[in-house]
């Protein structure tokens, strides 16, 4: 059952509602009558809008992020579910006390997204425990092709950030079905796996995750790559310092290390059936620095394309660690990888590359 959530929707006009409590400022000494009243101008400053297409565990971890962190003006979402839907709006609406001004707009429409500077796209199949995210494939692909061109036209100018997994492929995909430059397309990626990688290194290391330095590249999945050789923490090389101290820190436990952020997603799956707070974290984080023009480093997927000895020719989309600002990814890290290192990256770019290639796109 639909109720009302506004006052206007139960039958009281907002048109005048406000002019009982407020009465314009007049720039004369004179009373308001007789002096120039000076009528608060439209409201110049230009409102930031975040679209988040899929209101799931994802996508409402994402909203809820964003808005505390008083990211945007607007916040449309949209989902398949219209209850749900609603239902997930009604319920952030009214923490409106505790937040910051923040409209909030849902509908099954794409039309509500119009005019967008962020969209955000989380909806689709995600994994039952123990599946892989490259198994999402074709039936989030799917998706996209209704979800994307509908997203791109109701804002041509928007960033375009995916979530959806398998989410360096389906970044792909986004691209190819909206048109946009590479440098407005973004995935997500491995900017979850580093979080989990700093967190592993700093419980060993007893510092906090935001002082340690480490990446983790290539595939958001089974085949991404920890760069151990720029791991460090205070500007020293933590694999060296590890290696001095523990004599077992060989290339299986390296290795053993990487499995473990690789499967802290599965583990929480199999737990709680996903995973939503940290990507929430990780979404928010993004949108802070390409909204805010922030200029941070973040390892995200972009297109890849001759970095590290990928084929010129493979429009692959893999993370890099990039510099994101207010028009997308303002260009790519040149970090130096061992040729181990960059092995392997090329490994994760041919995988990624050929289920891209299985689309036909
Ligand atoms: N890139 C990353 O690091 C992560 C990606 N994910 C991925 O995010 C995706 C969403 O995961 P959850 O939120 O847990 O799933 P969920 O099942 O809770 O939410 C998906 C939502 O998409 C909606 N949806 C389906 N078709 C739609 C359409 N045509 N238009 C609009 N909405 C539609 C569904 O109604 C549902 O509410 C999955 O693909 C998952 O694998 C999840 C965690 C991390
Ligand atoms: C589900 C997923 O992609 C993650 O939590 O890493």
């Amino acid at each position: 059952m639909k109720k009302a959530s506004s006052l206007s929707e139960l039958g009281f006009d907002a048109g005048d509602a406000s002019s009982g409590f407020f009465r314009p400022v007049s720039d004369s000494s004179s009373s308001a009558a007789d002096g120039v009243v000076v009528t608060p101008s439209a409201h110049r400053r230009r409102l930031t809008k975040v679209s988040v297409i899929g209101a799931g565990n994802v996508g409402m971890a994402i909203a809820q992020t964003i808005l505390t962190r008083d990211l945007a003006d607007e916040i449309a979402l949209v989902d398949a579910l219209p209850d749900k839907l609603r239902g997930e709006m009604l319920d952030l609406q009214h923490a409106a006390a505790f937040l910051p001004r923040t409209r909030l707009v849902s509908d099954t429409d794409m039309s509500v997204t119009r005019g967008s500077d962020l969209a955000i796209v989380t909806a689709g199949a995600r994994q039952i425990p123990g599946e892989t995210r490259l198994n999402l494939l074709q039936r989030n692909v799917a998706l996209f092709r209704k979800i994307v061109p509908a997203l791109a036209e109701q804002s041509p100018d928007a960033l375009l950030l995916v979530v959806s997994n398998p989410v360096d492929v389906l970044t792909y995909v986004a691209w190819k079905l909206s048109g946009f430059p590479a440098s407005r397309v973004i995935g997500s990626g491995t900017n979850l796996d580093s979080s989990r990688f700093r967190f592993l290194l700093a419980e060993h290391l007893d510092v906090n995750a935001q002082d340690v330095q480490a990446y983790m590249v290539g595939e958001h999945g089974d085949s991404s790559v920890a760069v151990w050789s720029s791991v460090s923490v205070a500007g020293m090389p933590v694999l060296k310092s590890l290696q001095q101290s523990h004599s077992s820190f060989d290339e299986e436990a390296l290795e053993g290390i990487r499995r473990a952020v690789v499967d802290s997603a599965y583990e929480v799956i199999s737990l709680k059936g996903y995973t939503s707070w940290a990507i929430g974290y990780s979404v928010a984080s993004l949108a802070a620095s390409l909204l805010r023009d922030q200029r941070r480093i973040h390892p995200v997927s972009v297109l890849a394309r001759g970095f590290h000895g990928i084929p010129d020719e493979n429009d692959v989309f893999l993370s890099l660690p990039a510099r994101l600002g207010r028009a997308g990814v303002q260009g790519v890290a040149e970090m130096e990888l061992t040729e181990e290192e960059a092995k392997r990256l090329r490994r994760s770019a041919k995988t990624l590359w050929e289920n891209c290639q299985l689309l036909g796109l």
